[in-house]
């Protein structure tokens, strides 16, 4: 976040910048776009390369390298955003989610959900 602990070149607004040129990629030429060729295949391709992502930064996370683990985040973190895309999620949905979680703890969310039944 600008103006965090964490502040500089290398920010969380990355992911918005990340999640724009994602969206604007949209019916733009496969053979010139990564982004392009995975969006024109829908979003099913687009969970299914989540997926693989997601399995690979588990193995990196169990290797014990951080650097790899980072890239295979990174790498992840891509995906997720072409995922919303095809899906028509919007980055500021997610976000909004997160904002509206802050502050509450998971264990007592979950301790809530079970009084609900
Ligand atoms: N952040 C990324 C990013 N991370 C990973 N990747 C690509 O994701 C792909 C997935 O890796 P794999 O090993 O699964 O590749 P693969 O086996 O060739 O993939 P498939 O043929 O199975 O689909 C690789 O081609 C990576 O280059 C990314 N491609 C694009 N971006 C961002 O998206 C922007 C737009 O990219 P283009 O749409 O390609 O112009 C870029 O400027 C970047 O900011």
């Amino acid at each position: 976040m600008a103006g965090g602990s964490n502040a500089g070149a290398s920010d969380s607004h990355v992911l918005d910048r990340l999640a724009a040129t994602v969206a604007a990629r949209r019916g733009a030429d496969p053979s010139t776009s990564y982004t392009a060729k995975l969006l024109a295949a829908g979003p099913a391709k687009a969970a299914q390369k989540l997926g693989e992502e997601a399995v690979e930064t588990v193995i990196e996370a169990v290797r014990g390298d951080p650097a790899k683990l980072a890239a295979e985040s990174a790498d992840l973190l891509y995906h997720l955003t072409v995922l919303w895309a095809a899906a028509g999620v919007e980055p500021a949905t997610v976000w909004a989610e997160l904002e509206r979680r802050e502050g509450t703890s998971g264990l007592a969310e979950k301790a809530a959900r079970k009084t609900q039944g």
